[in-house]
């Protein structure tokens, strides 16, 4: 919420997209999802640079690899960087600005086959809960962006908004 309440251009775009399915008696529903492409792409872009689990969880190697030519011997403890992922400026032009617009007509989606976004892990440890979490979260953004009229007090300026991050784990 607080990278479209920084960007009110994007949080308009976003409202008249919803509106095209949400109306004051009719909350929005599952079936609408699929046809909110704006929402989708500000999704992933969120995930891309404030991922949930920043590290993935950790895993072990399960025997001697070699990766670059580096040997990572077996039962070494990793961990995937998610959020360096996200800004890498190798993978992803000006990454550190939020740019849904990114994701449109892109095939990047979020179900561990494409390496640069992996907020939910990869191969067969992929997060069990992602079809569950993918449409929640859907469902919760689109409804605080929709029913709500976000602004920030205080006289802050949208410039001057903190957005510096705290390594933790929120349940
Ligand atoms: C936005 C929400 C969520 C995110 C970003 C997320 C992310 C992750 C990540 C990164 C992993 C580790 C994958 C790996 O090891 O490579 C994971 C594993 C897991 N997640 Fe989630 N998760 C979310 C929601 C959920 C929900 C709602 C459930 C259950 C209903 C769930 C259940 C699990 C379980 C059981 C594992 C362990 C899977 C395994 O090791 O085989 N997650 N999740």
């Amino acid at each position: 919420m607080t990278e479209l309440i920084r960007n009110p251009k994007k949080m308009t775009k976003a409202i008249n997209e919803l509106q095209t399915v949400i109306t004051k008696k009719r909350h929005i529903e599952e079936s609408n999802i699929s046809k909110l492409p704006y929402l989708h792409a500000i999704i992933k872009e969120i995930f891309k640079l404030h991922p949930v689990v920043p590290l993935l969880l950790p895993h072990k190697v399960e025997g001697d690899i070699e990766i670059n030519s580096y040997l990572v011997p077996k039962n070494t403890p990793t961990l995937v960087n998610m959020w360096a992922i996200g800004r890498d400026y190798n993978l992803w032009s000006t990454p550190t600005s939020f740019k849904p617009e990114r994701f449109l007509g892109s095939k990047i989606d979020i179900s561990g086959q494409e390496f640069d976004l992996i907020p939910f892990g990869s191969g067969i440890r992929i997060c069990v809960g992602l079809p569950l979490a993918y449409q929640m979260v859907h469902l919760v953004v689109a409804t605080l962006i929709e029913k709500f009229n976000w602004e920030v007090g205080g006289g802050i300026k949208l410039e001057e908004m903190n957005m510096d991050e705290k390594f933790e784990l929120s349940l």
